[in-house]
């Protein structure tokens, strides 16, 4: 498929998101990673799509039935309202923290940090998307595929050790706590000399997805404490979890000090609180364990394993909070050259003076010395946990760097983010669909009558509404665009910017348009019924469920007469009030591509629809099973506070609403929230036809484009050849109470 070109926002902070999956890397426990086109980068990205109700959040919110304070949903990250209904996550961070945190990740730009470029935290979705940098050389593998048995070599071992140690000096310089250090979330480079780190940030943010009441104890249940915590987890792998943040950590049983608690000596500080730095120097130890021995050093007991996971997982944090880490049995050598354990030093190479060789010397196959940084990682107590500062000061890691007095002494200053940067931290994209029509904007009208939407407009002293100067029969927009510029080409895709430059050029040469033939005046009965008009979109060519597209539907079924099936929207001013939603379901999983809404109206839409519904064997009032029939035939341009919906039926879009703020609230949005603060990106327009629209919204009236869906001129495989993408591009917000476009005065 062929990628739009990019689009140039107007400001700076105006910006289009566009993702396009390319195919499947692979599947972790809780996340799929795919390798994705990104706005205009010029090399793939992966993208790693984390459900919010993954099995452990299911497992949580079981446990947490009974306890209504503890009951997180999973709206997705909490937004942070003034005053006393604000909420936090369950680590007790306000969203605007997490903001800030996301934005700082952002930021991050080291050779031992897998680039981070944007979190999607889409509301409409089950899923929220973290796009970063794609590591070719695949994760580190530490065990040989028999298991058990290293990989590495000792200095493969060193290399990676150094850009993990690097790596994680600049997160911890910039604040940010990995917390979930392990082989897998390192990964080499496409040619495999370096490796980088992963998936920072993410426990922490895929923790944070559900709120918790304030008020609500941020109780050790919210973090690492606590039954639920027996089970499996995505924040911080079990077995690399540091003893301090075990579940059943006690620090007055435990010699383990915790300068990092912050709370006071009679109140035990909570898990949250003991997560420092330090856990991820652990979580290194662990790795460089396996790295040496192929095996991790904490197990459980034996019996223990035999009675399930709860009983598994309680004996391994015990062992790891009490047990010292040991050698494993009858192991003399580490890594897979086997560089022995105890003569290490024996068998330093002397060259023909009896000289050490120089890279002995170093510390090259000095496995005592690796074994000392280890003991120092693996270091219960988090006070005399070794440090970056003497881990970097290990000569067996020093081995061949030049400047070593610089490689030691190298830091990185604190980055700065800005409010603007916190602001559009986490991206809140819809689906664009990338054929040629501004859907969204077309149907978030059709549900005005066009003599209602005259009233009001009439009532503004705005006059009647027109979409066509002066009564010219509407033209469309390919029309439209090849009398303003003859030679263009049909490039698919080219920001408004462009379009208006070229539209003020092209005025200066364009001869002047025809006289325009007499005015027709609207036949009330036609225009009636297009006030409210069926357009089928039916899905098709959905074989490929990343791929499918749309046509529009050949034989559009019959207009249902207003009087009957079709009543007009009580209330003309806002729309939105004639519509109560019922249920919005998100049809992402089920139509995978196009996030199909289905919209259980009641009143107006609710009949309407019903109706349609109905001649096509669909249930109307069956969420369950329109989201389940609903193909790739839903989507929404906009979500946010007012805007377009439509409402997917079997494999079809039966209808549009501007949605009503019962849905809006359902989503954890608040309507109230100025045009600023929702949407602060644009379309961008694809095709000849948005530009159009983008246009015609520039005339300044705010009415947006007008849709002649009645006569559309343009085949099926114009209308709907064209591949729908994944994209997420924030829509302009049109007023509450705009006078949408005049259908009435179009033909
Ligand atoms: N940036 C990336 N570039 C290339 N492949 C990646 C990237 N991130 C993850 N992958 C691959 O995607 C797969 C799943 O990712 P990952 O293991 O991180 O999922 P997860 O569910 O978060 O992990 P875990 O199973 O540890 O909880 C892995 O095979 C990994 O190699």
């Amino acid at each position: 498929m062929d990628r739009p070109p990019p689009s140039k926002s107007r400001t700076a902070r105006k910006k289009n998101e566009f993702i396009s999956i390319r195919r499947q890397l692979g599947k972790g426990h809780n996340a799929v990673v795919y390798l994705v086109d990104y706005n205009t980068d010029p090399v793939p990205r992966a993208m790693k799509k984390i459900p919010r109700n993954n099995k452990r959040t299911e497992n949580l919110n079981r446990l947490r039935a009974n306890n209504p304070l503890r009951a997180a949903s999973s709206a997705g990250i909490p937004r942070t309202t003034d005053g006393p209904s604000a909420v936090v996550d369950r680590r007790g961070t306000e969203e605007a923290k997490i903001r800030r945190e996301i934005a700082i990740m952002k930021k991050c730009d080291h050779p031992n940090i897998i680039k981070f470029f944007a979190f999607v935290d889409d509301k409409m979705d089950a899923n929220i998307c973290l796009i970063m940098e794609y590591m070719e050389g695949g994760e580190l593998q530490w065990q040989t595929a028999e298991g058990n048995k290293p990989y590495l070599t000792l200095d493969q071992t060193r290399r990676v050790m150094r850009d993990v140690v690097l790596g994680l000096q600049y997160l911890h310089e910039q604040g940010i706590i990995h917390r979930d250090i392990k082989p897998s979330n390192i990964m080499w480079t496409a040619d495999r000399t370096h490796v980088k780190i992963g998936d920072f940030g993410v426990a922490h943010f895929v923790q944070a997805r559900g709120p918790r009441p304030v008020g609500a104890p941020a109780d050790d249940d919210y973090n690492f404490d606590g039954e639920s915590d027996l089970l499996p987890r995505h924040a911080g792998t079990p077995a690399f979890l540091a003893p301090e943040i075990t579940p059943g950590f006690s620090p007055s049983t435990s010699t383990t000090a915790l300068p990092l608690s912050s709370t006071s000596p009679s109140q035990p500080a909570s898990s949250a609180e003991r997560v420092g730095p330090s856990v991820d120097l652990w979580a290194l130890g662990v790795t460089l364990f396996g790295m040496l021995f192929g095996s991790i050093p904490f197990s459980p007991d034996e019996e223990a394993t035999h009675a399930g996971q709860v009983a598994a997982e309680a004996s391994l944090y015990r062992v790891i909070r009490e047990e010292p880490w040991a050698i494993p049995q009858g192991v003399t050598t580490v890594c897979a050259n086997a560089v022995p354990i105890e003569d290490a030093k024996s068998k330093v190479k002397k060259d023909w003076r009896g000289k050490e060789k120089e890279k002995e010397k170093a510390g090259s196959g000095n496995a005592r010395q690796v074994l000392e940084l280890m003991g120092g990682l693996l270091e219960k107590d988090v006070s005399r946990r070794w440090e970056i500062e003497k881990i970097k000061s290990v000569p067996w890691l020093l081995y061949d760097i030049q400047r070593r007095d610089e490689w030691q002494a190298a830091t990185t200053p604190r980055i700065t983010v800005s409010a603007t940067d916190e602001k559009y931290a986490i991206l809140e994209p819809k689906v664009k669909w990338n054929f040629r029509l501004g859907l969204g904007r077309r149907f978030s009208n059709l549900f005005r009558s066009g003599t209602e939407r005259d009233r009001e407009r009439e009532a503004a002293g705005e006059g009647p509404v027109r979409s066509a100067p002066s009564g010219l029969p509407r033209r469309k927009g390919k029309e439209r665009a090849r009398e303003r510029d003859p030679g263009r080409k049909r490039d698919g895709g080219v920001s408004r910017q462009k379009s208006r430059a070229r539209s003020v050029d092209t005025a200066r040469v364009t001869p002047p348009l025809p006289a325009p033939p007499p005015v027709v005046k609207p036949d009330p009965a036609a225009s009636s019924s297009r006030t409210l008009p069926v357009r089928m979109l039916r899905g098709a060519g959905e074989k490929d469920p990343r791929r499918g597209f749309f046509r529009w539907g050949s034989s559009p079924p019959p207009v249902p007469t207003p009087s009957t099936a079709v009543p007009t929207p009580t209330t003309s001013t806002s729309p939105s009030t004639s519509f109560v939603i019922d249920e919005a379901v998100v049809g992402m999983k089920k139509t995978r591509l196009g996030r199909g809404i289905v919209l259980d109206a009641a009143a107006p839409l609710g009949r309407y629809s019903a109706d349609v519904l109905a001649r096509h064997g669909a249930d109307p009032y069956s969420t369950e099973g329109r989201a389940s029939t609903g193909g790739s035939a839903g989507g929404s341009e906009d979500w946010s506070g007012e805007g377009d919906m439509y409402a997917a039926g079997k494999g079809m879009i039966v209808g549009a609403v501007s949605v009503a703020s019962p849905v809006s609230a359902r989503m954890g949005l608040d309507p109230d929230d100025d045009e600023e603060e929702h949407d602060p990106y644009e379309y961008e327009y694809d095709s000849a036809e948005d530009e159009d629209d983008a246009e015609e919204d520039e005339r300044g009236d705010g009415r947006g484009q007008v849709y002649d869906h009645t006569s559309s001129g343009e085949s099926d495989e114009e209308q709907g050849g064209a591949p729908i993408e994944f994209r997420g591009a924030r829509k302009r917000t049109e007023p509450t109470n705009h006078a949408p476009d005049a259908d009435a005065d179009e033909t």
